[in-house]
């Protein structure tokens, strides 16, 4: 005998689903639906409506997000090791005889991400790169948790960097220049305050054993800390696999059997090509705007043309605002709505040809989009109503800015003799 009480069983057909307080955003209903996990509902629940519906709710299994998962630890009947060990819970599962059994495969995502890292981008395994290494911990919630307990499993020595106490962002450097691995565990990148990163390119400069760099966070698809490594020439990765991981290895649990972990990529891929911008540049004239426009109708997204964008909020053309105030407060306004749009998610972005003069307009589009350079001759690019053309150029704005347009571009396309001709090139050579 046990002192579970018993419970009710759940029919077969009570769903799946994620409990949590505010879940508009999740993206979890289409990765179980995928994994099948089905049917799998959203459980929006206030903090006393959490025991009643854990206990007698009708439910098969459910993940559980911030801020209930403590709560999911404490409610279940029986907890894995792990849950143990963290006092957090994400998945619940209702056993046949009623009973709730907690496991917490935050843990076993990180540790898939982690090992699929280290295996694809560093060509070790993780226990090769992090036994009795140093790794650094960013943050301390309950995200911080789960790295830290993945992170021990793999042998390394963690140390959590928090705002306050010993280890913080101003002692980071001088404590843990040794650090082999650098994770992000806070908020700090999350959208929509992105790019941001909790440690500045120059400090991860100083990590001189640094081999890589991981971040939770998987909006956006470049982290503000991701970028700066990338910068850096150091691997880095945001955290949409571990996403996929912890739901595959919940959807086994609810599903009692194993699943194929190449799911992971194939959930992965569809998820980035989806949620990836694509963004537009190029000479003024060579067809971005037009492109752009054929593009988003032939892949039904949504389409931004940022002088259009610009001159809806301010109610002024990008070439009044340059003829009137100036280039450089035009490139202020340029940048400003360039940070809106390319940290939003599944757009067409045409942008206006002189982006690429303002260097940070890299990381705004590069984020979340794959970068396009519509290479048109130059003869054949229009000047009418494109003052910074007019005054300066088409030909020395050429040699101005070609090589910035390739060196920011992930793909360039010859422009095709018509913008649906581009389109049908962009469509074909990104796979959409
Ligand atoms: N591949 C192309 N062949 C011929 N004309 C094109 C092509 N792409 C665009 N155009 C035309 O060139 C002009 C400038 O295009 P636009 O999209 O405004 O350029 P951008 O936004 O790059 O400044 C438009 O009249 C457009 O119809
Ligand atoms: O090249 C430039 O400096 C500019 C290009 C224009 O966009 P298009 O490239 O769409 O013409 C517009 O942003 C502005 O007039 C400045
Ligand atoms: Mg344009």
């Amino acid at each position: 005998m046990t002192s579970t009480p018993a419970r009710q069983p759940q029919a077969t057909t009570a769903p799946f689903g994620l409990l949590g307080r505010k879940l508009g955003h999740s993206w979890s209903p289409r990765i179980h639906t995928t994994l099948g996990s089905v049917p799998y509902e959203l459980f929006e629940r206030e903090p006393e409506e959490v025991e009643p519906f854990v206990r007698e709710g009708s439910w098969r299994g459910i993940n559980v997000t911030i801020p209930y998962k403590r709560d999911a630890a404490r409610l279940a009947d029986e907890r894995s090791p792990r849950v143990e060990r963290l006092g957090a819970a994400n998945t619940l599962v209702r056993r046949p005889n009623g009973s709730i059994y907690a496991e917490n495969t935050d843990v076993l995502g990180f540790s898939l991400m982690l090992q699929r890292f280290c295996e694809r981008r560093l060509g070790t395994t993780a226990q090769a790169l992090l036994s009795g290494k140093p790794a650094l911990v960013l943050g301390s919630g309950g995200a911080s948790a789960a790295v830290q307990a993945a992170l021990e499993d793999a042998g390394a020595q963690v140390s959590v960097i928090s705002r306050s106490g010993e280890d913080t962002y101003q002692t980071l450097t001088e404590r843990h220049a040794d650090a082999v691995l650098v994770v992000n565990a806070t908020p700090v990148g999350m959208y929509p305050n992105c790019p941001a990163t909790p440690v500045p390119e120059k400090d991860l400069a100083r990590l001189k054993s640094l081999a890589g760099v991981l971040d939770v966070i998987y909006n956006p698809t470049r982290t503000g800390i991701v970028l700066a490594a990338e910068c850096l020439g150091i691997p880095a990765e945001t955290g949409l696999s571990m996403l996929v991981a912890q739901a595959l290895r919940s959807s086994e649990l609810f599903q009692g059997r194993q699943l194929d972990v190449s799911l992971v990529d194939q959930i992965e891929a569809q998820i980035l090509s989806e949620t990836g911008n694509v963004v537009l540049i190029g000479m003024p004239g060579c067809g971005k705007t037009t492109t752009g426009k054929r593009l988003a109708r032939m892949l039904g997204r949504p389409f931004v043309d940022i002088d259009d964008a610009i001159e809806a909020g301010t109610g002024e053309s990008a070439a009044h605002i340059i003829s009137t105030r100036g280039e450089q407060e035009f490139r202020r306004v340029e940048s400003k709505v360039t940070g809106e749009y390319g940290a939003r998610s599944g757009l067409v972005i045409a942008c206006g040809g002189g982006v690429v003069t303002v260097p940070a307009n890299y990381d705004l589009l590069h984020q979340n989009g794959t970068i396009v350079f519509i290479d048109r001759p130059i003869a054949e690019l229009e000047t009418a109503g494109r003052p910074v053309s007019a005054t300066k150029g088409v030909e020395k704005l050429a040699r101005e800015r070609m090589d910035i347009y390739r060196a920011w571009s992930d793909i360039t396309i010859s422009s095709m003799g018509s913008p649906a001709g581009n389109a049908h090139a962009i469509r074909n050579q990104l796979g959409l």
